[in-house]
């Protein structure tokens, strides 16, 4: 069974405070979840295996390590995992970018289908799932299923706000994935919006509402 990590530094608590604040304005907000999936990357890479090499320093040589192992692809959840994908290229600027789209239908409020493309050799690669809410859990759940039926099962789920019954749902659904959060709130209101939550990150980060 896979694992629901906390990452809980005080830089990622203070950033998401601030997220959270209704008068948080559409360029700060921005900057915000792109700082805080930067912060929230570099802990979760932290079991990337390395591999010793040997370089010359203007000195002599060094025996020194780099990273080894599975190349990286991020999978931002669209609309609202765009915002994201910079802070994690700014620390993976190698990684390749695959791109689901998912909307949650307002009344039944189950993941609707609209767009996949995932990178040509996304089976090879360690795939890092990104959307900044995971409320009933079912986008985040289908997601993974999308990229499950590619051939690829070495998988990590980020978000940056999540409820209780969305980190159940999706270790109910996928006990092989870890997952990453920096916040768990108390639940879900009638519409299944995470509380207190941030509301809706989508439109907070595009200004669509
Ligand atoms: O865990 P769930 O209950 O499935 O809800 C979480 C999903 O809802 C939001 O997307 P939304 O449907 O609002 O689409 P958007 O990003 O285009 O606004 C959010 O970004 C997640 O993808
Ligand atoms: O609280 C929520 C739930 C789903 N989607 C959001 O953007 N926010
Ligand atoms: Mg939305």
């Amino acid at each position: 069974m896979a694992s629901a990590h906390i990452l809980d530094h005080p830089l990622l608590q203070h950033k998401v405070s601030m997220i959270r604040d209704k008068n948080t304005g559409t360029k700060e907000f921005r900057e915000l979840v792109k700082e805080i999936a930067m912060l929230m990357v570099y802990e979760v890479t932290r079991d990337m295996p390395l591999k010793e090499v040997e370089v010359e320093t203007p000195i002599t040589t060094a025996r020194t390590k780099v990273i080894a192992g599975k190349m990286v692809g991020i999978v931002p959840v669209l609309r609202a995992g765009l915002g994201m994908v910079e802070g994690v290229l700014n620390l993976i600027p190698g990684a390749k970018v695959g791109h689901i789209g998912l909307y949650r239908d307002p009344e039944t409020f189950q993941a609707v289908e609209y767009y996949c493309k995932l990178p040509v050799d996304a089976e090879e690669r360690e795939l890092i799932v990104l959307d900044p809410m995971l409320a009933t859990g079912g986008s985040a759940a289908d997601a993974i299923s999308l990229i499950k039926k590619r051939g690829c099962n070495n998988i990590k789920l980020v978000n940056i706000i999540a409820s209780p019954e969305g980190i159940e749902a999706v270790r109910k659904a996928h006990p092989d994935v870890d997952v990453y959060v920096a916040a768990v709130d108390e639940g879900l209101n009638d519409h299944a919006y995470i509380v207190p939550g941030l509301g809706d990150a989508g439109d907070r980060l595009f200004g669509t509402k």
